[in-house]
């Protein structure tokens, strides 16, 4: 049986690709990992897209398969003092800060390079480390707010800062979980009212804001911007088990 952790790191990527066990004969596990590097896998999307409970239905199925997996999710508020400093902007503290879109996107880097030994340990000693946002949120979020596209300064800024000085580990797989504008607006006000703790800040209500941003996700997935990316349809429920056969564990 597989384990399941909760963690806040990451790890070196550009690694060999593992060897997993066959489909043709059924479902793939996590039994002939014998390489004993994890796969990076990346969900991102707009907020109430979907992500953390895309995440819940993966861990759940690999874990079924045999596969140990590490789960972060970023910002990490709770752990990381520059996610503490994004909450606090978000919700109007510090001034201008918040108002800066450089300036928080460096916050969410930070945030991010905090945890970059701690995800290089997970990806060396588990199947698969799961990811709910990373890099590529900072690069659609921050273009959208400038009125950018996806072959954009700020998209390139973001690469040089997170990729090429911070050399984060780069994901083997960067998962887009589409759904429209309104489906995504519509469940995180829906989870705003039944959860404690998810409440919406100015940017998650903003509309406009999010059509743009689904936009540059879309670029992002057709560019393949850093890794392989595949576009998951969000809207009814997402097949975990065709999922981790057809992608996560290839
Ligand atoms: N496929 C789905 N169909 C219907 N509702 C969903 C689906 N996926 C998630 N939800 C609901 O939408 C809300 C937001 O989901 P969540 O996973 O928290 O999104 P995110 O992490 O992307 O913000 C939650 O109330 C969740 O139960
Ligand atoms: C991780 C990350 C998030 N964001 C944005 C996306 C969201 O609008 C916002 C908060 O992230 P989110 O995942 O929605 O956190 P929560 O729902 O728990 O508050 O931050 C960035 O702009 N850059 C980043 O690097």
């Amino acid at each position: 049986m597989g384990s399941v952790r909760n963690v806040g790191g990451q790890s070196g990527s550009n690694a060999p690709e593992a060897e997993w066990g066959a489909s043709s004969a059924g479902p793939r596990s996590c039994s002939a990992n014998v390489v004993g590097v994890g796969r990076l896998i990346v969900i991102e999307g707009l907020d109430g897209a979907g992500k953390r409970t895309l995440a819940d239905g993966l861990a759940a199925e690999l874990a079924t398969r045999g596969c140990s997996v590490a789960r972060a999710a970023f910002p990490r508020y709770a752990e990381d003092i520059h996610a503490e400093l994004v909450a606090e902007a978000l919700r109007g503290r510090h001034g201008d800060l918040g108002a800066s879109v450089h300036g928080m996107a460096v916050l969410y880097a930070l945030d991010r390079r905090g945890a970059a030994d701690t995800l290089r340990a997970d990806l060396a000693g588990h199947d698969v480390v799961l990811l709910d946002r990373y890099v590529a949120s900072n690069a659609a979020y921050g273009a959208a707010r400038l009125h950018q596209d996806a072959r954009g300064d700020f998209v390139t800024w973001i690469h040089d800062l997170e990729v090429t000085r911070f050399a984060l580990p780069r994901p083997d797989l960067q998962i887009l979980l589409r759904v429209p504008t309104e489906v995504a607006a519509s469940r995180a006000a829906h989870r705003e009212r039944t959860e404690v703790d998810r409440q919406r800040d100015n940017f998650e209500s903003d509309v406009p804001l999010q059509q743009r941003c689904a936009e540059v996700y879309a670029q992002l997935a057709d560019l393949g911007w850093w890794s392989p990316w595949i576009v998951v349809d969000g809207v009814g429920q997402v097949d975990f088990a065709a999922l981790v056969d057809d992608h996560v564990l290839r």
